[in-house]
């Protein structure tokens, strides 16, 4: 449902007891403002109009990035601070947006909400992961790998990110664990950041990127480049692709623990990160590189 008027939720969602709330912009776009608009203001309408229509349970898809700052986490429980430096205003506002999901939470008032974070989705024809993956390698930027190649990130199959909602919705009752908490949802097998991405290159006939770069030198490279890009706005519009966000996530570890999922809504995944990545290459013929 891609609205955020409240009179346009209400009638909508009379008679349903579920809400699966996902909407967001796509975390590459510019508009600050949209942002705002959507994942907090937006938000704080639609538990507005879930409880003027009598819906019982909200579901958010939170993104497990609100408690990164952009250095190594390693197994990182629920436990882990929201970030207090978020690697970028998408992330401010998904954590405006979860406090907001999470502290509406109200069993005595029969409303329960629960917020589910996975990381780095992708699945077949998504148009983000995939996609700029590929347009970086077509315009020769995919060469280099930042830091050691070791760093191991999560990468969330959609079907699996789909399954943990369906349990989380299943799980939401008065008396339950799960009533006003977040959870990780990931593919629970951590990947070199570098190996998944080569991966899906050579899946679609692409060189894996081959050459290490300092991770440090490239992070305040793309710092300067940012701030060159800031300075130059009034004149030249240009968007860096290696942002310094781009960066800390390519060259850090970041890895989240599913066990509260498993312990408290008996999740597990239903793809493994094999099998995801084969149907999700094989989904884009349109991608592969032309002989
Ligand atoms: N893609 C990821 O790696 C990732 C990771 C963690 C969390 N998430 C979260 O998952 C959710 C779904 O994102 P996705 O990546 O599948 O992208 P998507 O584009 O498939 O879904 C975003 C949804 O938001 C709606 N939307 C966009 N702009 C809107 C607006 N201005 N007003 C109302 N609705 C609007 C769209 O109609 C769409 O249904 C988002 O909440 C996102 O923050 C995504
Ligand atoms: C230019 C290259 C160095 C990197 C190219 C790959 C990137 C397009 C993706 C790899 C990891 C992705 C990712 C996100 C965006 C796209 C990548 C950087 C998110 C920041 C999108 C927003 C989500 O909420 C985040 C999450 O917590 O899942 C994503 C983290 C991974």
């Amino acid at each position: 449902m891609a609205t955020r008027s409240r009179p346009d939720l209400v009638p909508a969602l009379e008679g349903v007891t579920v809400v699966f709330h996902c909407a967001s912009p796509a975390p590459s776009s510019n508009n600050k403002e949209l942002f705002y608009r959507v994942n907090y203001t937006g938000t704080k309408a639609v538990i507005q109009a879930c409880k003027e229509a009598g819906v019982q349970k909200v579901v958010l898809t939170s993104s497990a990035s609100v408690v990164f700052e952009g250095t190594d986490v390693k197994d990182g429980t629920e436990d882990l601070p929201y970030a207090k430096k978020p690697i970028d205003y998408y992330t401010e506002t998904k954590i405006l947006q979860e406090k907001e999901v999470l502290g509406a939470n109200n069993p005595d008032e029969n409303f329960l909400t629960v917020a589910i974070r996975p990381h780095g989705i992708f699945g077949p024809r998504d148009p983000q992961l995939v996609p700029i993956l590929v347009e970086t390698a077509r315009k020769g930027k995919m060469k280099f790998i930042i830091g050691d190649g070791k760093n191991l990130v999560d990468f969330t199959y959609v079907e699996n990110v789909v399954h943990g909602h369906i349990l989380a919705a299943e799980s939401l009752h008065k008396n339950s664990p799960v009533c006003g908490k977040a959870y990780h949802i990931t593919n629970d097998e951590p990947v070199p950041f570098w190996e998944f991405l080569s991966r899906v290159l050579v899946g679609l006939d692409y060189e894996p990127p081959r050459y290490r770069l300092p991770y440090l030198l490239v992070y305040y490279l793309a710092l300067l480049l940012s701030l060159l890009a800031l300075l130059l706005k009034p004149f030249i519009a240009f968007k860096p692709t290696f942002t310094p966000m781009r960066v800390a996530l390519a060259g850090t570890h970041h890895y989240y623990s599913c066990k509260r999922a498993k312990e408290d809504m008996g999740y597990r995944p239903l793809v493994s990160l094999d099998q995801a990545i084969e149907r999700t290459v094989q989904s884009y013929p349109q991608l592969r590189r032309a002989e």
